[in-house]
C-alpha cells in the first residue's frame, strides 16, 4: 500500500462486505419469521406481507446506499465571513439497535465551527440519516456522524450528542418505558476548550422562542 494513502475510515464505508441476497430470498426469510412468530404465512392478510416488508427495509436501511462525503461536499463560502458556532438541534432519528434489530429514537444535536465556508443545514440532518438507517448502537453513531463532519468540513470544533429511547429496553428484555440514553463526543476546540463546551450546553438548553 502507498505510504501516504488515506485510509478508509470505517464511518465512510458504503457499501457492506457480503453479498446482497436477492429479492426472493429477503422475502423468503421474512416468510419464515411469520412462521416462527407463530402466524400462518399463506393466510391472506399475510400474504403481501413479505414484499412489503423488504420494501420497507429498503427504505429503513437505505443509509448503506449512501455516502455522507458526498452530502457534505457542497459548502458555501458566501455568508459574511461568518465563523462562528453553526448549531442544529434537536434533529429527530430512527436507527436499528444492530443487537435486535429492534428501533432507537431520538434526537440529535449538531454543532460545529466552520473554516471552509459553511454546509447546507439540511445536510446535517441527512448525515444523520445516512448513519441511523443502518444496524447500530448509539455509540457508533454518534462517533459515524462526528468522523463524517470532521472529514468533510475539516471544522475548529464539532459536536455530536444523541438522545435516544432504544426500544428493545422498553419493548421486550428490562421493559423500562422511558428510560433515555444520551451519548456525546467532542472534537476540536470543543474538547479543548471548556468554555466552547460550555456554549454547546448553554445553546443546547436555551429556550426556544
Ligand atoms: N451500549 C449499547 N448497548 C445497546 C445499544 N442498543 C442495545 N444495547 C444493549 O445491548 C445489549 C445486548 O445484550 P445481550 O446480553 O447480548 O442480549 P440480550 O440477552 O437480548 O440482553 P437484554 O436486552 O438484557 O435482554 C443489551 O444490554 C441492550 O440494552 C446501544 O446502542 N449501545
Ligand atoms: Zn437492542
Amino acid at each position: 500500500m502507498d505510504a501516504t494513502a488515506k485510509p478508509i475510515k470505517p464511518a465512510l464505508v458504503v457499501e457492506p462486505e457480503v453479498q446482497r441476497p436477492t429479492r426472493a430470498e429477503a422475502e423468503a426469510a421474512v416468510k419464515t419469521l411469520i412462521a416462527w412468530a407463530g402466524d400462518n404465512p399463506e393466510r391472506e392478510g399475510l400474504l403481501d406481507t413479505p414484499k412489503r416488508v423488504v420494501k420497507a427495509y429498503e427504505e429503513l436501511y437505505e443509509g448503506y446506499r449512501q455516502n455522507a462525503h458526498e452530502i457534505l461536499s457542497r459548502t458555501f463560502d458566501e455568508v459574511g465571513g461568518y465563523d462562528d458556532i453553526v448549531f442544529v438541534r434537536d434533529i429527530p432519528f430512527f436507527s436499528h439497535c444492530e443487537h435486535h434489530m429492534v428501533p432507537f429514537v431520538g434526537k440529535a444535536h449538531i454543532a460545529y465551527l466552520p473554516t471552509e465556508g459553511v454546509v447546507g443545514l439540511s445536510k446535517l440532518a441527512r448525515v444523520t440519516d445516512v448513519f441511523a438507517r443502518r444496524l447500530q448502537t448509539q455509540e457508533t453513531l454518534t462517533a459515524q456522524i462526528i468522523d463524517a463532519i470532521n472529514d468533510a468540513l475539516n471544522p475548529r470544533g464539532a459536536a455530536v450528542m444523541l438522545e435516544a429511547e432504544h426500544m428493545c429496553m422498553s419493548m421486550r428484555g428490562i421493559k423500562k418505558h422511558g428510560a433515555s440514553t444520551i451519548t456525546q463526543r467532542f472534537t476540536g476546540v470543543f474538547a479543548e476548550e471548556t468554555a466552547e463546551q460550555q456554549r454547546f450546553f448553554s445553546l443546547l438548553n436555551m429556550q426556544k422562542s
